[in-house]
């Protein structure tokens, strides 16, 4: 049977692979940078006109389908993830990395159609690494199959995490909480690549063992959390549920038993959902 998203999809990467080009090339500009939530959540011209530039081209091969994007919903728009067939946009995950020219950057872009993910794309754009997940079909990472650590050992692993754009002092106190439990389990490292997606793409590809983060945005883990599950792996909210990419929580592991481990020793807290309204939060 013909796949229905594949197209889409198809479209999806060479979308991501112009939006790459369009990053590394404004990489050599003088950026403006300005400031979002906090003096730390960054936000460049970039962003905004590589989020245009998906969005314009998607609207022309798919005019019926929706979009949640970052600098869309930034600028003020719902953060609505409805039934219909809807494009999850981080225009670049790791805009801090992009300011300081640390070299991983990423274009993610999700796709859900009745709120199950289709398709994941994470083009890395520095490390021209493009992985790509359709549900069902596996994970790649430059056409290569991709796979988890097959390790079982926490105490063998390298755990990704960040450690956010709050500053404010009682969400410092538990992500440092948080660190603290899982380096002295002890794992072997704690790493972080500065994009979400980029972290998710490292738990596919089985260089760390797991990844979790408090404070991430649907659009930061939309294509990455399809990446990860169509590689093996498990995801996991922090208090152990099921994960629910509106809550700004995630978990992604390599296995259960490693994800259900970290959720041991996180200090958890609930940043306001994705789908609040800032009138409601
Ligand atoms: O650089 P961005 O898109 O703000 O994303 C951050 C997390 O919110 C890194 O993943
Ligand atoms: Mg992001
Ligand atoms: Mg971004």
């Amino acid at each position: 049977m013909a796949d229905l998203w594949q197209n889409a999809m198809d479209y999806a990467v060479a979308i991501a692979r112009k939006a790459g080009e369009v990053v590394r090339d404004a990489l050599r500009d003088d950026m403006k940078v300005m400031t979002k939530s906090s003096s730390v959540d960054l936000v460049t011209q970039t962003d905004q006109k590589v989020e245009q530039l998906i969005i314009q081209s998607v609207k022309e091969k798919f005019p019926t389908h929706r979009f949640i994007g970052e600098e869309s919903v930034a600028a003020g728009e719902a953060c609505d993830l409805t039934d219909s067939p809807t494009w999850i946009i981080d225009p670049i995950d790791g805009t801090t990395n992009f300011v300081h020219a640390f070299p991983f950057v990423a274009v993610s872009i999700g796709f859900s159609v009745n709120k199950q993910s289709e398709f994941g794309v994470v083009y890395s754009c520095l490390e021209d690494k493009m992985f790509t997940a359709r549900r069902g079909k596996g994970a790649f990472c430059n056409g290569e199959p991709l796979k988890v650590s097959d390790q079982e050992d926490i105490k063998q692993s390298i755990i990704a995490t960040e450690f956010g754009s709050s500053r404010e002092p009682e969400a410092v106190d538990k992500i440092f909480s948080s660190l603290r439990n899982i380096l002295c389990i002890p794992v072997h490292g704690v790493r972080g690549a500065g994009s979400a997606a980029i972290n998710m793409c490292l738990v596919a590809s089985g260089c760390v063992e797991a990844y979790y983060e408090i404070g991430i945005h649907i659009w930061d883990v939309a294509a990455g959390s399809l990446i990860v599950s169509e590689a093996g792996g498990v995801l996991m909210d922090v208090e152990g549920g099921v994960v629910d990419l509106m809550s700004r929580r995630i978990v992604a592991a390599n296995r259960r038993a490693i994800a259900e481990r970290i959720v041991k020793e996180i200090d958890s807290f609930s940043p306001p959902r994705d789908d609040t309204p800032p009138s409601k939060q």
